[in-house]
Protein backbone atom coordinates (compact mmCIF):
# COMPACT_ATOMS: atom_id res chain seq x y z
CA UNK A 1 0.00 0.00 0.00
CA UNK A 2 3.04 2.20 1.01
CA UNK A 3 4.44 1.26 -2.38
CA UNK A 4 1.60 2.16 -4.41
CA UNK A 5 1.14 5.17 -2.65
CA UNK A 6 4.80 6.44 -3.07
CA UNK A 7 4.54 5.55 -7.12
CA UNK A 8 1.48 7.08 -7.27
CA UNK A 9 3.10 10.63 -5.83
CA UNK A 10 6.41 10.37 -7.38
CA UNK A 11 4.59 9.35 -11.24
CA UNK A 12 1.89 11.67 -10.42
CA UNK A 13 3.52 14.64 -9.11
CA UNK A 14 7.10 14.47 -10.04
CA UNK A 15 8.11 12.58 -13.13
CA UNK A 16 4.76 11.66 -14.90
CA UNK A 17 5.84 9.05 -18.18
CA UNK A 18 6.73 11.86 -20.84
CA UNK A 19 4.08 11.55 -23.61
CA UNK A 20 5.22 12.20 -27.58
CA UNK A 21 3.64 15.38 -28.50
CA UNK A 22 1.09 15.70 -31.09
CA UNK A 23 1.53 17.57 -34.23
CA UNK A 24 -2.29 19.04 -33.35
CA UNK A 25 -1.16 19.43 -29.81
CA UNK A 26 -2.38 22.85 -27.79
CA UNK A 27 -0.44 25.00 -27.00
CA UNK A 28 -0.94 26.37 -23.82
CA UNK A 29 0.71 30.37 -22.25
CA UNK A 30 0.84 31.04 -18.49
CA UNK A 31 -0.50 34.30 -17.67
CA UNK A 32 1.85 34.93 -14.52
CA UNK A 33 4.97 33.12 -13.52
CA UNK A 34 2.47 31.26 -10.34
CA UNK A 35 3.65 29.15 -7.66
CA UNK A 36 0.71 26.67 -8.65
CA UNK A 37 0.98 26.31 -12.69
CA UNK A 38 4.05 23.31 -12.60
CA UNK A 39 1.62 21.16 -9.95
CA UNK A 40 -1.55 22.03 -11.46
CA UNK A 41 -0.57 22.36 -15.67
CA UNK A 42 2.76 21.85 -16.56
CA UNK A 43 4.06 18.44 -14.65
CA UNK A 44 0.50 16.97 -15.93
CA UNK A 45 1.25 18.72 -19.35
CA UNK A 46 4.37 16.68 -19.59
CA UNK A 47 2.31 13.06 -19.49
CA UNK A 48 -0.09 14.52 -22.21
CA UNK A 49 0.27 14.02 -25.87
CA UNK A 50 -2.07 16.75 -26.70
CA UNK A 51 -0.49 19.62 -25.11
CA UNK A 52 2.25 21.92 -24.99
CA UNK A 53 3.19 24.32 -22.21
CA UNK A 54 4.87 26.87 -25.17
CA UNK A 55 5.12 30.15 -23.14
CA UNK A 56 4.91 32.02 -20.32
CA UNK A 57 4.26 35.82 -19.56
CA UNK A 58 5.25 37.52 -16.33
CA UNK A 59 4.77 41.41 -15.16
CA UNK A 60 8.72 40.85 -14.94
CA UNK A 61 10.46 40.02 -17.97
CA UNK A 62 13.59 38.13 -16.11
CA UNK A 63 11.34 36.30 -13.71
CA UNK A 64 9.11 35.47 -16.62
CA UNK A 65 12.52 34.16 -18.25
CA UNK A 66 13.79 32.14 -15.11
CA UNK A 67 10.60 30.23 -14.65
CA UNK A 68 10.77 29.69 -18.53
CA UNK A 69 14.25 28.23 -17.87
CA UNK A 70 13.36 26.02 -14.77
CA UNK A 71 10.18 24.56 -16.22
CA UNK A 72 11.76 24.28 -19.93
CA UNK A 73 8.64 26.70 -21.46
CA UNK A 74 10.34 28.03 -25.00
CA UNK A 75 8.29 31.34 -25.61
CA UNK A 76 9.28 34.17 -23.16
CA UNK A 77 6.87 37.33 -23.39
CA UNK A 78 7.43 40.90 -21.55
CA UNK A 79 3.90 41.25 -20.36
CA UNK A 80 0.38 39.27 -20.68
CA UNK A 81 -0.95 40.91 -23.52
CA UNK A 82 2.08 40.40 -25.50
CA UNK A 83 0.86 36.71 -25.10
CA UNK A 84 -2.42 36.88 -25.82
CA UNK A 85 -1.50 38.29 -28.75
CA UNK A 86 0.97 35.39 -29.62
CA UNK A 87 -0.67 33.83 -32.45
CA UNK A 88 1.20 30.42 -31.66
CA UNK A 89 -0.78 29.90 -28.74
CA UNK A 90 -4.40 28.51 -28.55
CA UNK A 91 -4.86 28.46 -24.99
CA UNK A 92 -4.32 30.14 -21.86
CA UNK A 93 -4.20 29.15 -17.86
CA UNK A 94 -4.79 31.83 -15.57
CA UNK A 95 -3.82 31.49 -12.45
CA UNK A 96 -3.53 34.98 -10.99
CA UNK A 97 -4.80 36.61 -8.12
CA UNK A 98 -8.27 36.02 -7.97
CA UNK A 99 -9.20 39.74 -8.16
CA UNK A 100 -7.65 39.87 -11.83
CA UNK A 101 -9.29 36.74 -12.99
CA UNK A 102 -12.33 38.41 -14.49
CA UNK A 103 -10.38 41.03 -16.78
CA UNK A 104 -7.58 38.32 -18.18
CA UNK A 105 -10.37 35.79 -19.19
CA UNK A 106 -12.46 38.55 -20.73
CA UNK A 107 -9.22 39.42 -22.58
CA UNK A 108 -7.98 35.88 -22.92
CA UNK A 109 -11.57 34.83 -24.88
CA UNK A 110 -11.56 38.36 -26.77
CA UNK A 111 -8.47 37.29 -27.70
CA UNK A 112 -9.78 33.71 -29.22
CA UNK A 113 -8.08 31.75 -26.81
CA UNK A 114 -9.12 28.96 -24.89
CA UNK A 115 -8.72 28.97 -20.92
CA UNK A 116 -8.45 27.29 -18.28
CA UNK A 117 -9.49 29.65 -14.93
CA UNK A 118 -8.53 29.17 -11.93
CA UNK A 119 -10.93 28.73 -8.91
CA UNK A 120 -12.44 31.31 -7.84
CA UNK A 121 -13.93 32.06 -11.36
CA UNK A 122 -14.11 35.49 -10.78
CA UNK A 123 -14.46 38.05 -7.61
CA UNK A 124 -18.15 38.13 -7.17
CA UNK A 125 -21.51 36.98 -9.04
CA UNK A 126 -21.87 39.89 -10.92
CA UNK A 127 -18.42 39.32 -12.85
CA UNK A 128 -19.20 35.65 -13.63
CA UNK A 129 -22.48 36.53 -15.21
CA UNK A 130 -20.67 39.18 -17.46
CA UNK A 131 -18.36 36.64 -18.12
CA UNK A 132 -19.94 32.96 -19.05
CA UNK A 133 -22.83 35.08 -20.22
CA UNK A 134 -20.56 37.21 -22.54
CA UNK A 135 -21.58 36.73 -26.48
CA UNK A 136 -18.24 35.64 -27.23
CA UNK A 137 -18.73 32.34 -25.75
CA UNK A 138 -21.77 31.82 -27.28
CA UNK A 139 -20.58 32.68 -31.17
CA UNK A 140 -19.57 29.49 -33.36
CA UNK A 141 -16.64 28.04 -32.55
CA UNK A 142 -16.26 29.88 -29.25
CA UNK A 143 -13.50 29.73 -27.47
CA UNK A 144 -13.70 27.41 -24.04
CA UNK A 145 -13.22 28.34 -20.93
CA UNK A 146 -13.12 26.13 -17.72
CA UNK A 147 -13.54 27.14 -13.94
CA UNK A 148 -10.31 24.87 -12.80
CA UNK A 149 -12.05 22.95 -9.93
CA UNK A 150 -9.83 19.84 -10.56
CA UNK A 151 -11.16 17.41 -7.78
CA UNK A 152 -14.09 16.90 -9.66
CA UNK A 153 -12.52 15.11 -12.47
CA UNK A 154 -11.37 12.44 -10.45
CA UNK A 155 -13.01 9.26 -10.36
CA UNK A 156 -13.20 9.30 -6.47
CA UNK A 157 -14.97 12.09 -6.08
CA UNK A 158 -17.51 11.29 -8.96
CA UNK A 159 -17.71 7.59 -7.02
CA UNK A 160 -18.36 9.44 -4.08
CA UNK A 161 -20.87 11.48 -5.37
CA UNK A 162 -22.74 7.91 -7.11
CA UNK A 163 -22.72 6.38 -3.83
CA UNK A 164 -25.02 9.72 -2.52
CA UNK A 165 -27.27 10.32 -5.94
CA UNK A 166 -27.32 7.05 -7.71
CA UNK A 167 -27.89 3.95 -5.63
CA UNK A 168 -30.98 2.19 -4.80
CA UNK A 169 -30.09 2.18 -1.07
CA UNK A 170 -29.47 6.39 -0.80
CA UNK A 171 -32.58 8.59 0.47
CA UNK A 172 -32.23 11.80 -0.35
CA UNK A 173 -29.85 14.05 1.04
CA UNK A 174 -30.80 15.11 5.08
CA UNK A 175 -27.46 17.15 5.83
CA UNK A 176 -24.05 17.66 4.57
CA UNK A 177 -20.62 18.42 5.69
CA UNK A 178 -17.35 19.50 4.07
CA UNK A 179 -13.97 20.83 5.33
CA UNK A 180 -11.10 22.34 4.52
CA UNK A 181 -8.12 23.05 6.23
CA UNK A 182 -4.30 24.89 5.90
CA UNK A 183 -1.90 24.99 8.64
CA UNK A 184 -1.49 28.31 10.04
CA UNK A 185 1.91 29.87 8.88
CA UNK A 186 1.69 27.80 5.31
CA UNK A 187 0.71 31.55 3.71
CA UNK A 188 3.23 34.39 4.78
CA UNK A 189 1.39 37.72 5.81
CA UNK A 190 2.03 39.06 2.41
CA UNK A 191 0.23 36.57 0.56
CA UNK A 192 -2.03 37.41 -2.32
CA UNK A 193 -4.62 35.15 0.09
CA UNK A 194 -5.13 38.22 2.77
CA UNK A 195 -5.70 41.27 0.45
CA UNK A 196 -8.87 42.18 0.07
CA UNK A 197 -7.93 44.12 -3.18
CA UNK A 198 -7.41 40.93 -4.71
CA UNK A 199 -9.93 39.12 -3.98
CA UNK A 200 -8.31 37.11 -1.43
CA UNK A 201 -10.35 35.70 1.46
CA UNK A 202 -10.36 31.86 3.15
CA UNK A 203 -13.94 31.51 1.35
CA UNK A 204 -12.54 32.76 -1.76
CA UNK A 205 -9.67 30.52 -1.40
CA UNK A 206 -9.61 27.12 0.46
CA UNK A 207 -13.56 27.83 0.93
CA UNK A 208 -14.49 27.41 -2.81
CA UNK A 209 -13.67 24.14 -2.56
CA UNK A 210 -16.09 23.00 0.37
CA UNK A 211 -18.78 25.17 -0.74
CA UNK A 212 -18.54 23.50 -4.29
CA UNK A 213 -19.01 20.05 -2.27
CA UNK A 214 -22.11 20.81 -0.88
CA UNK A 215 -23.66 22.52 -3.77
CA UNK A 216 -22.88 18.90 -5.63
CA UNK A 217 -24.01 16.69 -2.65
CA UNK A 218 -27.12 18.62 -2.00
CA UNK A 219 -27.82 19.00 -5.53
CA UNK A 220 -29.47 21.86 -4.78
CA UNK A 221 -28.63 25.62 -4.41
CA UNK A 222 -27.62 26.35 -1.30
CA UNK A 223 -29.69 29.37 -1.19
CA UNK A 224 -30.63 30.29 2.21
CA UNK A 225 -27.73 30.95 4.23
CA UNK A 226 -28.66 29.98 8.01
CA UNK A 227 -25.21 31.50 9.61
CA UNK A 228 -22.25 32.67 8.56
CA UNK A 229 -18.91 33.57 10.49
CA UNK A 230 -15.43 35.30 9.47
CA UNK A 231 -12.13 34.94 11.33
CA UNK A 232 -9.49 37.89 11.51
CA UNK A 233 -6.52 37.18 12.58
CA UNK A 234 -4.36 39.65 10.95
CA UNK A 235 -4.35 43.19 10.92
CA UNK A 236 -5.30 44.87 7.67
CA UNK A 237 -2.44 46.57 5.95
CA UNK A 238 -3.28 50.32 5.36
CA UNK A 239 -3.04 51.64 2.03
CA UNK A 240 -3.29 47.84 0.28
CA UNK A 241 -7.27 47.20 1.20
CA UNK A 242 -9.77 49.13 2.52
CA UNK A 243 -11.15 45.59 4.76
CA UNK A 244 -9.17 43.00 5.60
CA UNK A 245 -9.56 39.48 3.98
CA UNK A 246 -10.82 36.58 6.24
CA UNK A 247 -8.16 34.04 7.59
CA UNK A 248 -11.50 31.24 8.24
CA UNK A 249 -14.56 31.20 7.28
CA UNK A 250 -18.02 28.80 8.87
CA UNK A 251 -21.29 28.55 7.34
CA UNK A 252 -24.63 26.97 7.68
CA UNK A 253 -27.23 26.54 4.53
CA UNK A 254 -30.33 25.32 3.96
CA UNK A 255 -31.76 24.31 0.71
CA UNK A 256 -35.76 24.64 -0.57
CA UNK A 257 -36.51 20.94 0.07
CA UNK A 258 -35.00 21.69 3.82
CA UNK A 259 -31.59 19.51 3.49
CA UNK A 260 -28.61 21.30 5.42
CA UNK A 261 -24.60 22.17 4.37
CA UNK A 262 -22.32 23.13 6.89
CA UNK A 263 -19.23 24.57 5.72
CA UNK A 264 -15.83 25.17 7.42
CA UNK A 265 -12.82 26.80 5.63
CA UNK A 266 -9.87 27.92 7.22
CA UNK A 267 -6.23 29.08 5.76
CA UNK A 268 -4.87 29.87 9.29
CA UNK A 269 -5.21 26.46 11.51
CA UNK A 270 -3.68 26.42 14.92
CA UNK A 271 -3.12 23.15 16.80
CA UNK A 272 -6.25 21.91 18.95
CA UNK A 273 -3.42 20.97 22.02
CA UNK A 274 -1.20 24.55 21.60
CA UNK A 275 -2.71 27.30 19.79
CA UNK A 276 0.58 28.96 18.56
CA UNK A 277 1.35 25.68 16.38
CA UNK A 278 0.20 24.90 13.01
CA UNK A 279 -3.32 22.28 13.20
CA UNK A 280 -4.16 20.04 10.37
CA UNK A 281 -7.02 18.35 9.53
CA UNK A 282 -8.11 16.66 6.02
CA UNK A 283 -10.10 17.87 3.55
CA UNK A 284 -13.39 15.51 4.32
CA UNK A 285 -17.06 15.44 3.41
CA UNK A 286 -19.62 13.73 5.39
CA UNK A 287 -23.34 13.18 4.01
CA UNK A 288 -26.27 12.15 5.99
CA UNK A 289 -29.20 10.52 3.96
CA UNK A 290 -32.55 10.50 4.91
CA UNK A 291 -34.13 6.74 5.78
CA UNK A 292 -35.13 4.87 2.27
CA UNK A 293 -38.24 2.76 2.25
CA UNK A 294 -36.90 -0.69 0.27
CA UNK A 295 -40.82 -2.20 1.07
CA UNK A 296 -42.11 -4.44 3.20
CA UNK A 297 -43.42 -8.25 3.12
CA UNK A 298 -45.21 -10.40 5.37
CA UNK A 299 -46.27 -7.68 7.80
CA UNK A 300 -42.49 -6.36 7.94
CA UNK A 301 -41.28 -3.10 6.89
CA UNK A 302 -37.46 -2.55 5.71
CA UNK A 303 -35.28 0.49 5.56
CA UNK A 304 -32.08 1.72 5.06
CA UNK A 305 -29.80 4.64 6.01
CA UNK A 306 -26.69 5.74 4.56
CA UNK A 307 -24.36 8.07 5.52
CA UNK A 308 -20.88 8.45 3.51
CA UNK A 309 -17.46 10.28 4.57
CA UNK A 310 -14.96 11.04 1.82
CA UNK A 311 -11.10 11.95 2.91
CA UNK A 312 -9.29 13.37 1.08
CA UNK A 313 -11.11 14.64 -2.17
CA UNK A 314 -8.69 17.27 -2.52
CA UNK A 315 -5.55 15.36 -3.53
CA UNK A 316 -7.04 11.90 -3.85
CA UNK A 317 -3.69 10.40 -5.66
CA UNK A 318 -1.73 10.83 -2.89
CA UNK A 319 -4.08 8.54 -0.61
CA UNK A 320 -7.95 8.98 -0.31
CA UNK A 321 -10.93 6.57 1.25
CA UNK A 322 -14.83 6.51 1.10
CA UNK A 323 -16.82 5.07 4.09
CA UNK A 324 -20.16 4.21 3.84
CA UNK A 325 -22.11 2.96 6.68
CA UNK A 326 -25.92 1.44 5.51
CA UNK A 327 -28.27 0.75 8.79
CA UNK A 328 -30.48 -1.44 7.95
CA UNK A 329 -34.11 -1.83 10.00
CA UNK A 330 -36.50 -4.19 9.86
CA UNK A 331 -40.19 -2.80 11.12
CA UNK A 332 -43.15 -4.56 12.86
CA UNK A 333 -46.47 -2.71 13.40
CA UNK A 334 -43.99 0.27 13.47
CA UNK A 335 -41.62 -1.11 16.03
CA UNK A 336 -37.93 -1.99 15.44
CA UNK A 337 -37.43 -6.03 15.41
CA UNK A 338 -34.11 -5.64 13.82
CA UNK A 339 -31.25 -3.70 12.80
CA UNK A 340 -27.73 -4.03 11.97
CA UNK A 341 -25.16 -2.15 10.30
CA UNK A 342 -23.18 -2.95 6.92
CA UNK A 343 -20.49 -0.80 6.37
CA UNK A 344 -17.90 -0.41 3.14
CA UNK A 345 -14.55 0.91 2.28
CA UNK A 346 -14.04 2.29 -1.11
CA UNK A 347 -11.38 3.62 -3.56
CA UNK A 348 -11.06 4.69 -7.01
CA UNK A 349 -8.29 6.13 -8.05
CA UNK A 350 -9.30 5.39 -11.86
CA UNK A 351 -12.14 4.82 -13.50
CA UNK A 352 -13.76 0.99 -12.90
CA UNK A 353 -14.00 -0.69 -16.21
CA UNK A 354 -17.64 -1.50 -15.52
CA UNK A 355 -18.15 2.49 -15.47
CA UNK A 356 -19.68 2.86 -18.75
CA UNK A 357 -17.91 5.61 -19.99
CA UNK A 358 -15.41 5.86 -22.44
CA UNK A 359 -12.73 7.15 -20.48
CA UNK A 360 -8.70 6.17 -19.06
CA UNK A 361 -7.07 6.88 -16.80
CA UNK A 362 -4.63 5.58 -14.11
CA UNK A 363 -4.09 5.23 -10.52
CA UNK A 364 -1.38 7.80 -10.56
CA UNK A 365 -2.82 10.29 -13.10
CA UNK A 366 -3.71 13.95 -10.58
CA UNK A 367 -7.13 15.20 -10.27
CA UNK A 368 -4.93 18.44 -12.61
CA UNK A 369 -4.34 15.48 -15.07
CA UNK A 370 -7.86 13.75 -15.24
CA UNK A 371 -8.99 17.59 -15.52
CA UNK A 372 -6.13 18.31 -18.47
CA UNK A 373 -7.73 15.46 -20.64
CA UNK A 374 -11.38 17.06 -20.53
CA UNK A 375 -10.32 20.40 -21.43
CA UNK A 376 -8.97 19.05 -24.22
CA UNK A 377 -11.46 16.57 -25.16
CA UNK A 378 -13.87 19.73 -24.96
CA UNK A 379 -11.51 21.97 -27.14
CA UNK A 380 -11.31 18.77 -29.62
CA UNK A 381 -15.22 18.68 -29.42
CA UNK A 382 -14.70 14.89 -27.92
CA UNK A 383 -17.09 12.86 -25.30
CA UNK A 384 -15.00 12.48 -22.47
CA UNK A 385 -15.97 11.23 -18.69
CA UNK A 386 -19.18 14.00 -19.16
CA UNK A 387 -17.66 15.80 -15.78
CA UNK A 388 -17.58 19.53 -16.47
CA UNK A 389 -18.09 22.72 -14.83
CA UNK A 390 -20.40 24.40 -16.78
CA UNK A 391 -20.89 28.85 -16.77
CA UNK A 392 -23.79 28.78 -15.48
CA UNK A 393 -22.30 26.51 -12.54
CA UNK A 394 -19.64 28.97 -12.30
CA UNK A 395 -21.97 31.81 -11.72
CA UNK A 396 -24.25 30.03 -9.04
CA UNK A 397 -20.91 29.20 -7.12
CA UNK A 398 -19.90 32.67 -7.15
CA UNK A 399 -23.65 33.81 -5.76
CA UNK A 400 -23.41 31.56 -3.07
CA UNK A 401 -20.40 32.85 -2.08
CA UNK A 402 -21.62 36.49 -2.27
CA UNK A 403 -24.72 35.36 0.20
CA UNK A 404 -22.27 33.82 2.68
CA UNK A 405 -20.44 37.40 2.54
CA UNK A 406 -23.30 38.98 3.02
CA UNK A 407 -24.90 36.42 5.78
CA UNK A 408 -21.29 37.13 7.68
CA UNK A 409 -21.94 41.22 7.24
CA UNK A 410 -18.56 41.32 4.97
CA UNK A 411 -18.41 43.04 1.73
CA UNK A 412 -18.50 41.60 -1.49
CA UNK A 413 -14.66 41.06 -2.82
CA UNK A 414 -14.54 44.55 -5.59
CA UNK A 415 -15.85 44.22 -9.03
CA UNK A 416 -13.53 45.36 -11.62
CA UNK A 417 -13.41 48.06 -13.83
CA UNK A 418 -12.29 46.28 -16.76
CA UNK A 419 -14.21 46.42 -19.84
CA UNK A 420 -13.38 45.00 -23.29
N1 LIG B 1 -6.05 24.62 -8.27
C1 LIG B 1 -5.28 24.66 -7.21
O1 LIG B 1 -4.96 23.64 -6.61
C2 LIG B 1 -4.79 25.96 -6.74
C3 LIG B 1 -5.30 27.12 -7.26
N2 LIG B 1 -4.81 28.31 -6.87
C4 LIG B 1 -5.37 29.51 -7.47
O2 LIG B 1 -4.41 30.00 -8.40
C5 LIG B 1 -4.33 31.41 -8.35
C6 LIG B 1 -2.91 31.83 -8.06
O3 LIG B 1 -2.47 31.26 -6.87
P1 LIG B 1 -0.91 31.01 -6.57
O4 LIG B 1 -0.27 30.32 -7.70
O5 LIG B 1 -0.85 30.37 -5.27
O6 LIG B 1 -0.41 32.50 -6.48
P2 LIG B 1 1.01 33.15 -6.78
O7 LIG B 1 1.12 34.29 -5.87
O8 LIG B 1 2.08 32.16 -6.82
O9 LIG B 1 0.83 33.59 -8.29
C7 LIG B 1 0.02 34.59 -8.68
C8 LIG B 1 0.65 35.23 -9.92
O10 LIG B 1 -0.13 36.37 -10.13
C9 LIG B 1 0.67 37.37 -10.74
N3 LIG B 1 0.23 38.70 -10.33
C10 LIG B 1 -0.29 39.63 -11.14
N4 LIG B 1 -0.64 40.72 -10.47
C11 LIG B 1 -0.32 40.50 -9.20
C12 LIG B 1 -0.40 41.27 -8.03
N5 LIG B 1 -0.91 42.49 -8.03
N6 LIG B 1 0.05 40.73 -6.89
C13 LIG B 1 0.54 39.48 -6.85
N7 LIG B 1 0.65 38.69 -7.95
C14 LIG B 1 0.24 39.21 -9.11
C15 LIG B 1 2.10 37.06 -10.41
O11 LIG B 1 2.61 36.87 -11.70
P3 LIG B 1 3.93 37.51 -12.28
O12 LIG B 1 4.71 36.29 -12.43
O13 LIG B 1 3.46 38.14 -13.49
O14 LIG B 1 4.53 38.46 -11.29
C16 LIG B 1 2.07 35.70 -9.71
O15 LIG B 1 2.95 34.80 -10.33
C17 LIG B 1 -5.37 31.84 -7.33
O16 LIG B 1 -6.55 32.16 -8.00
C18 LIG B 1 -5.60 30.61 -6.47
O17 LIG B 1 -6.90 30.55 -5.96
C19 LIG B 1 -3.78 28.39 -6.00
C20 LIG B 1 -3.22 27.28 -5.45
C21 LIG B 1 -3.74 25.98 -5.73
O1 LIG C 1 -6.78 25.82 -4.61
C1 LIG C 1 -6.02 25.77 -3.69
O2 LIG C 1 -5.48 24.60 -3.31
C2 LIG C 1 -4.26 24.53 -2.65
C3 LIG C 1 -4.05 25.66 -1.68
O3 LIG C 1 -2.73 25.71 -1.28
C4 LIG C 1 -4.49 26.96 -2.20
O4 LIG C 1 -4.53 27.91 -1.18
C5 LIG C 1 -5.76 26.97 -2.91
O5 LIG C 1 -5.84 28.14 -3.67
Amino acid sequence: MVFAALHRIYAGFFNPPQAPKRDDAIRFGLLGASNIAPIALITPARAHSEVIIAAVAARDRSRAEAYAKKHDIPIVHSSYEDLLNDPTIDAVYIALPNGLHFEWALRAINAHKHVLLEKPSCSNAQEAKTLFNHPLLKAPNAPVLLEAFHYRFHPAWQTFLSLIHDNTMAGPVKDAFAQQYAPKGMFSNDDIRWRYDLSGGALMDFGTYPLSCLRQILREEPTEVLQAQGRFDLPSKPGTQDQPAEQAMTATYKTESGATGHLVADLATSSSWIKALPGFGWPKCKVELEEKDLGSSDGETRSVKRTATMWNHLMPTVYHRIDVEDTHTIRRDGKVVKTWKEPQSLKAYSWSPEDGRRVTGEDWWTTYLYQLHEFVNKVKKRDGSGVWVDGQDSIKQMEAIDRTYEKAGMKLRPTSTFKL
